[in-house]
């Protein structure tokens, strides 16, 4: 849809909660929108106000003059945009403009039906092309929330190009304060007054980096509870598509997976079991040469509970960029 905007110049608004292609980061000094001036100004504003506007949203500040000097490129959502600072100019801003060329991807397709279909994890995993896709999702916070990422290689994250990751919780920023010379590879957020607030995670990486994936986890405060039917219908399905199967018998799934060799199937489970560890959610797991074959279930409430799906979710992206 076409919005004609106040300088009379068409732009396309930006679609909140949708997960969008990005285009080029566009780094540039805080300005007032007053002093863009003449149609090419006018246009070029026009044409980036919503990233902008998502960007004043997120960041409470004012409008932003983007101007094209970097390669970075960014894969995010349209929740909005993310105040970075610039590896020169800790004070300098940055906006995300969507990108106008790039068609949606088949993957970035399908995690948005599967947006549609209740935000439930992937249906197809992230070809390794593909630099970044989420399970991001504006979500209730129920006390605690996890952001957990990976990468295909084992270089650190500020060398694969990650800046900065933010989450909001009622409008009050979190986990950004500062410029980490090194981004964690996961963040936890705990609050138990925070349940019920609403809460946003904003992240940026380049292009050139493929196979980074983020996982955005809700972790739960409380006690873990056995997904209702409604809930199971709405989170299962998506898994189902890429192999994980209930078990008869037990309330848990299952998913067996074949790699390459030894090596791939052990560093599939290192990477796993760090991240099981960091969660506090850990899988059954049986091993031999290639194959890994995984059950997931909650002892605590015996059996399948919101934690499985998350630990699914993230094993199914890690398995993705050992292939
Ligand atoms: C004490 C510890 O927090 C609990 O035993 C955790 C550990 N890992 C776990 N993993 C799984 N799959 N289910 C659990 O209930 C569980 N509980």
């Amino acid at each position: 849809m076409l919005t004609t905007g106040e300088h009379g110049v068409d732009y396309e608004p930006a679609t909140e909660g949708i997960l969008q292609r990005w285009g080029p980061i566009q780094k540039g000094p805080r300005e007032q929108s007053g002093t863009l001036s003449g149609s090419e100004g006018a246009q070029r504003y026009w044409k980036f106000a919503p990233a902008i506007r998502a960007t004043q949203q997120l960041s409470g500040r004012e409008n932003l003059l983007p101007h094209e000097d970097t390669q970075t490129q960014c894969l995010g959502s349209v929740v909005g945009s993310a105040r970075i600072p610039s590896v020169l100019d800790s004070q300098q801003w940055w906006a995300l403009i969507p990108s106008p060329i790039q068609p949606p991807s088949e993957t970035e397709l399908c995690v948005l039906r599967a947006r549609e279909q209740g935000e439930a994890p992937h249906r197809t995993p992230p070809p390794a092309r593909l630099s970044s896709s989420s399970l991001l999702r504006p979500s209730t916070l129920d006390g605690q929330a996890s952001l957990c990422y990976s990468a295909s290689t084992g270089q650190d994250v500020e060398t694969r190009g990650l800046r900065k990751v933010i989450i909001r919780v009622n409008q009050v920023e979190y986990w950004s304060a500062g410029t980490p010379a090194k981004t964690p590879d996961s963040h936890t957020y705990a609050d138990k007054e925070a349940k019920g607030c609403s809460a946003r995670l904003v992240f940026l990486q380049r292009l050139s980096d493929p196979g980074l994936i983020f996982t955005w986890i809700w972790g739960e405060a409380g006690k873990a509870h056995r997904l209702s039917a409604e809930e199971r219908d709405q989170l299962l399905p998506n898994l189902r598509a890429v192999g994980w199967n209930e078990l008869e018998g037990r309330d848990a799934i299952f998913k067996q997976f074949h790699f390459k060799d030894f090596n791939r199937a052990f560093g599939f489970m290192t990477r796993v079991a760090l991240q099981a560890e960091k969660l506090d959610h850990h899988p059954e797991w049986f091993n031999v040469y290639n194959k890994v074959h995984i059950t997931l279930s909650t002892h605590e409430c015996a059996g399948l509970s919101e934690r499985d799906i998350n630990l699914a979710s993230f094993i199914e992206q890690v398995a993705v960029s050992m292939t």
